[in-house]
């Protein structure tokens, strides 16, 4: 097995995009144009008001989405969560774009970190195409609060599209439309992948690994490095998510350890050393609030009854007064 440390973008596109997923469809865009240069120490440039429009074509209320409505109001809230413990985590195996499912376990992650995020609004879900992503956050929306169904979009193809459209206007405004994209897919893993964790270290060096496993601009053979998968996944985080949080739409992605390391080190301004020691819990949601362009951490919310957590805007102790007072109107 021979260390790569170089790989062309167009050859990354061309691995990547290996999977019946076309997300290139709904860009408008060839999977395989090179990718745009990010700078390595990733910065905030603009405030809401300054975001340009981007080919949001495939989220457009007349292509067969359900309509999200268009606030006002200039903060939303972002939620991050790392899938839940797949089978390849559980046997301890490098995974990246392998597509493998949740453990029970995982599946009881997903679940709590449900239960945990149940209180916040969402409005709009992006996984990656892995099931293991779309997985988690299927099983926690089953305990929000609001009780709205999320549905997958299926724009891969004309027919796909027509075939899955929603005739009453009312139920879409009961769905949260779910957007899957390779984009935020696990770092692509190389020889690594199938590979376990342990025998690796033991073969190649506890050192070697880690650094492949944790350096921002180490790959692995012929996989991706941190740097490559942020490439992608920064990308595709500033031209159709924060767009959407910019227009005020409250937003959850499910996605994976290294490209949700890769999105966390762009929101937190995180330098490429300080990213090496960023590591994500399974099933474990994070909040972020956008406002004024910013986005602020918040944390873990601990439970779904967490004060502290509505006590960090108005708008999220509003929308969960509204539950608390829909709950009540069914129980009397
Ligand atoms: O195997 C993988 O795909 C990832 C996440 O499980 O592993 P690592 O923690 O080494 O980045």
């Amino acid at each position: 097995m021979a260390t790569t440390t170089t790989m062309s973008h167009q050859a990354i596109g061309s691995i990547v995009s290996h999977r019946p997923f076309k997300a290139s469809q709904f860009l408008k865009e060839p999977l395989n144009v090179p990718m745009k240069f990010r700078p390595k120490r990733f910065k905030i440039e603009a405030t809401a008001s300054q975001i340009s429009v981007v080919d949001n074509t495939f989220l457009s209320p007349t292509k067969n989405r359900p309509q999200v409505s268009k606030k006002k109001s200039n903060e939303a809230a972002l939620i991050l969560i790392r899938h839940g413990e797949s089978l390849w985590n559980e046997k301890n195996l490098f995974t990246g774009c392998v597509d493998v499912p949740l453990t029970q376990k995982g599946v009881g992650e997903a679940i709590e970190a449900g239960k945990k995020i149940s209180n916040i609004p969402v409005d709009l879900i992006f996984t990656s195409s892995l099931i293991r992503a779309q997985m988690t956050a299927m099983l926690a929306m089953t305990q929000h609060r609001r009780k709205k169904v999320p549905i997958i979009l299926h724009n891969e193809s004309v027919k796909a599209k027509t075939w899955s459209h929603v005739f009453s206007e009312e139920t879409r405004k009961q769905s949260i439309p779910v957007i899957a994209a390779w984009q935020l897919n696990e770092r692509m893993y190389g020889e690594l992948q199938g590979l376990n964790k342990k025998e690796t270290a033991e073969r190649y060096g506890t050192q070697q690994v880690h650094e492949w496993r944790r350096s921002y601009e180490i790959p692995p053979p012929k996989g991706e490095s941190l740097e490559m998968c942020a490439e992608r996944a920064v990308a595709y985080f500033e031209d159709n998510i924060k767009p959407e949080l910019a227009s005020g739409n409250n937003v959850m992605i499910a996605a994976h350890g290294n490209s949700l390391r890769s999105i966390i080190m762009y929101l937190d301004d995180l330098t490429s050393q300080e990213v090496t020691t960023l590591d994500l819990s399974t099933g474990v949601p994070l909040l972020y609030i956008f406002k004024e362009g910013k986005f602020m951490k918040r944390g873990s919310p601990v439970g779904p009854t967490e004060a502290g957590v509505y006590a960090y805007t108005k708008r999220l102790a509003q929308y969960r007064e509204k539950l608390d007072a829909a709950s009540q109107a069914t129980l009397d």
